[in-house]
């Protein structure tokens, strides 16, 4: 199967050890990819790289075919991003930005949104500026995934919810890989946030992916090890 996802050598350097340098990843179409590592490693700077938001130095990176820095656009058409740092327009009530995102996107279908307010038990109906950092995460989740996109990009998207909607995020992520087989790209620093859904896991140590592991060869158990040795080495534990 030709791969969906081609990182080419990309590198983004802010200074040194500190951005991206010479990433090679390729993602096949239906596939999770997950992006783990301490903060700083370089995570959301590759995010953006990968979705054209900043221009690598040097490298590519292509999405079903398409250049990200020069074909964003396209590119944007059939992809979701939940930013780990969400603004949304604070003014609005819930319903009222689902409404815009929902008129801006193609193939949005507000019958799946009601269906995922009602499955992340969300007040939509209240001002944004009024509601929790959780409420936000779900109206950011929905906002992203409310056309069914081929290509989903998730940094730390599970960080304002609780057990039991972490749950609810994963059952959501199951479901888009399994009816529309998304491809999806998630990064984090907390392992257990993505290694339950994902297929293959990168880790990324001062901007650069030390390791790349198959999650069903490899196993979770022997992958927390693994990742835990990287963290106390960073002497972040
Ligand atoms: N525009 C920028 N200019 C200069 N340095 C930057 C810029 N953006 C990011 N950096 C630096 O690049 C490094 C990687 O940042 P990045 O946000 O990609 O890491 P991360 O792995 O996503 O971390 P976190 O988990 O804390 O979000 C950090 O040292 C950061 O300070």
């Amino acid at each position: 199967m030709q791969n969906f996802i081609v990182i080419d050598n990309a590198t983004k350097k802010y200074g040194d050890h500190i951005g991206n340098f010479n990433i090679n990843i390729n993602i096949k179409k239906g596939e999770t990819f997950a992006i783990v590592g301490p903060n700083g490693a370089g995570k959301t700077t590759l995010i953006r790289q990968i979705l054209g938001f900043i221009k690598s130095d040097e490298g590519t990176v292509a999405i079903n075919n398409f250049n990200s820095w020069i074909n964003r656009e396209e590119i944007m058409k059939f992809t979701g991003y939940v930013a780990g740092e969400i603004s949304l327009y604070d003014d609005f009530t819930g319903i009222k930005f689902l409404k815009l995102v929902s008129k801006m996107k193609k193939d949005s279908d507000w019958q799946f949104v009601e269906k995922l307010i009602k499955h992340f038990d969300l007040d939509a109906s209240r001002k944004i500026k009024k509601m929790s950092k959780g409420m936000k995460q779900k109206i950011a989740i929905i906002a992203a995934t409310m056309n069914k996109p081929a290509f989903l990009v998730l940094d730390e998207p599970t960080s304002g919810l609780d057990p039991i909607m972490q749950q609810k995020f994963k059952e959501l992520i199951n479901k888009l890989k399994k009816e529309f087989s998304t491809t999806i790209i998630i990064c984090s620093h907390i392992f257990e946030e993505v290694i339950n859904f994902s297929d293959r896991v990168g880790i990324l140590k001062k901007g650069v992916l030390i390791d790349e592991y198959n999650v069903g060869k490899t196993g979770i158990k022997e992958l927390n090890k693994k990742f835990k040795k990287i963290f106390e080495e960073e002497g972040v534990l």
